[in-house]
C-alpha cells in the first residue's frame, strides 16, 4: 500500500512587471459599487499556490489553487493536510469525502473547497506517476484526437486594439473566441452602445463561421442583462458568461430560460451539490466548473456525469492541466478554453510562468501525450527571479 507522507505548501508571489490596470476592462461583481479606484483589483490573481502531496516511494504529485492563495495556504496547513497524510492515494474517494465532512461546517464552498480542490488534483498527479498513466487515461481515456480550444482574452479596451488583437489571434488558427465587456449598468445606455459597438468589431474581424462568446464576469444585473440579450442575439454569440453574481442561480434560470442566448457559468461554484443545483435548476447552458475550485477532479468527474444526464456541455473554465485532462477524457467537453501566453495581467497566465508542461495550442487544437504520466507538469525555475515564495 503507497502512503502519502507529505504535504508542502508554497504561495508563489509575482514581483515581475505587470501590464497596468485599465478603466472599462472588464465588468466585475465590485461595478455594482460606487467604487472609487480600480473596481477590478481584487479580481486580479498575482499570487499562485502549488500543493506537493509526496508518498511514502518519494512519489510527488503536483497541484494547484488560484484563488486566495495564502488564506488556502493556511487551511491545508492546519487543517486538511493532517486528515490526508498517512492515507494512501488511491483511497482518492475516501480521503475526498473525509475532507468535505471533516471540515463541512465551513470549508463546503470557497477556500475549503479550493484547498480540497489543490490536494484531490495533486493526488490524481501522484496517481498518475504511480501507475505511469497519464490522468486521463484514468478517467475515460482519449475521447479526442486532439482538444479544440478557443482564445481567451479580448477584454475591453479601444475598438481599434481590440480588432488588431483579433486579428492577431486568427493567424493561429483559433475557430472560437471569448471577448469581456467593459461596461455594466452603472454605464447605462451609452455603455451599452459602447459593448454592443465592440462586439459589432470583433464580428467585423472573426466573421460569422467562428464562434464568438461574450464574457460579463459577474459584472451586470438581470434586469440590464435581459434588456441586453435581445440587442445581442443578433451577433450569435455561443454563450453569455455569468452575467449575474454567482449566487444569483434564480437569475441564471431566468436569462437562461429566455433563450435567446445560452447563459454559461459556474467557475465560482462550488462541489458537486453546487453544480447539480445549477443543472437542476436550469440555470446554464454551458457548464464552465473550475477544477481547482471545484473540488478537484474527483468532483469535476462526478459533475461531467451529471451534466452529461442533462445534455448540458461542460467547458471549464481556464486552460491547465487540471482542466484539460478532463476535457480529453469526457466526449461531453467539446472544447477548452485557452489563455494565450502573455505579460502578467489578470494573473490567469501565471500559470505559464510557474509550471512547464502545458500544452500550447497549434492552429486551435492542443494535445495530451499519451505516454506522459500523471498530469504532465513540473514546477518551474526558469522564471523564479519574478517571483517571492511563500513556504
Ligand atoms: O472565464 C474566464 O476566463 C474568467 O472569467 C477569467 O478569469 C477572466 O475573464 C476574469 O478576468
Ligand atoms: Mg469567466
Amino acid at each position: 500500500m503507497t502512503k502519502i507522507t507529505s504535504i508542502r505548501t508554497r504561495v508563489w508571489h509575482w514581483t515581475g512587471p505587470t501590464v497596468p490596470p485599465r478603466g472599462n476592462f472588464c465588468t466585475n461583481a465590485s461595478d455594482a459599487l460606487y467604487e472609487k479606484g480600480d473596481a477590478m483589483s481584487s479580481f486580479r490573481f498575482h499570487q499562485w499556490l502549488t500543493v506537493e502531496v509526496e508518498c511514502d516511494d518519494g512519489t510527488v504529485g503536483i497541484g494547484n489553487a488560484a484563488l486566495a492563495p495564502t488564506v488556502v495556504k493556511k487551511a491545508i496547513d492546519d487543517w486538511y493536510a493532517p486528515l490526508v497524510i498517512g492515507e494512501d492515494p488511491f483511497d482518492y474517494a475516501y480521503i475526498w469525502e473525509k475532507m468535505y465532512r471533516r471540515t463541512h461546517a465551513w470549508g463546503r464552498k470557497g477556500i475549503g473547497m479550493t484547498a480540497i480542490s489543490a490536494i484531490d488534483i495533486a493526488i490524481w498527479d501522484a496517481m498518475g506517476k504511480l501507475t505511469g498513466k497519464p490522468v486521463f487515461k484514468l478517467l475515460g481515456g482519449r475521447t479526442k484526437e486532439k482538444i479544440p480550444v478557443y482564445y481567451s482574452k479580448l477584454y475591453a479596451r479601444d475598438i481599434a486594439a481590440m480588432q488588431a488583437e483579433a486579428e492577431e489571434a486568427m493567424t493561429h488558427g483559433y475557430t472560437a473566441y471569448k471577448s469581456r465587456f467593459g461596461y455594466g449598468p452603472k454605464d447605462g445606455m451609452p455603455g451599452m452602445r459602447e459593448n454592443l459597438k465592440r462586439v459589432e468589431a470583433l464580428r467585423e474581424v472573426i466573421g460569422w463561421d467562428n464562434d464568438l462568446m461574450l464574457e460579463c464576469y459577474m459584472g451586470w444585473t438581470l434586469d440590464y442583462a435581459k434588456r441586453m440579450l435581445p440587442k445581442l442575439a443578433k451577433y450569435e454569440p455561443r454563450w453569455l458568461e455569468e452575467p449575474v453574481i454567482a449566487d444569483d442561480v434564480a437569475g441564471y434560470a431566468e436569462l437562461n430560460a429566455m433563450n435567446i442566448v445560452p447563459i454559461s457559468g459556474g467557475e465560482h461554484e462550488f462541489s458537486v451539490m453546487g453544480c447539480a443545483d445549477l443543472l437542476r435548476r436550469g440555470a446554464v447552458s454551458v457548464l464552465q466548473y473550475d477544477t481547482n475550485r471545484v473540488g478537484g477532479i474527483t468532483a469535476a468527474q462526478k459533475i461531467n456525469a451529471i451534466a452529461e444526464a442533462f445534455q448540458v456541455p461542460v467547458i471549464p473554465h481556464a486552460g491547465q492541466m487540471h482542466n484539460y485532462h478532463l476535457s480529453m477524457a469526457n466526449a461531453n467537453c467539446p472544447i477548452a478554453e485557452y489563455f494565450p501566453v502573455f505579460d502578467v495581467e489578470v494573473g490567469n497566465e501565471l500559470f505559464y510562468y510557474i509550471f512547464e508542461g502545458d500544452p500550447e495550442a497549434k492552429d486551435g487544437f492542443l494535445q495530451l501525450d499519451d505516454d506522459m504520466p500523471g498530469l504532465g507538469i513540473s514546477i518551474s525555475d526558469r522564471h523564479l527571479h519574478n517571483f517571492r515564495i511563500e513556504e
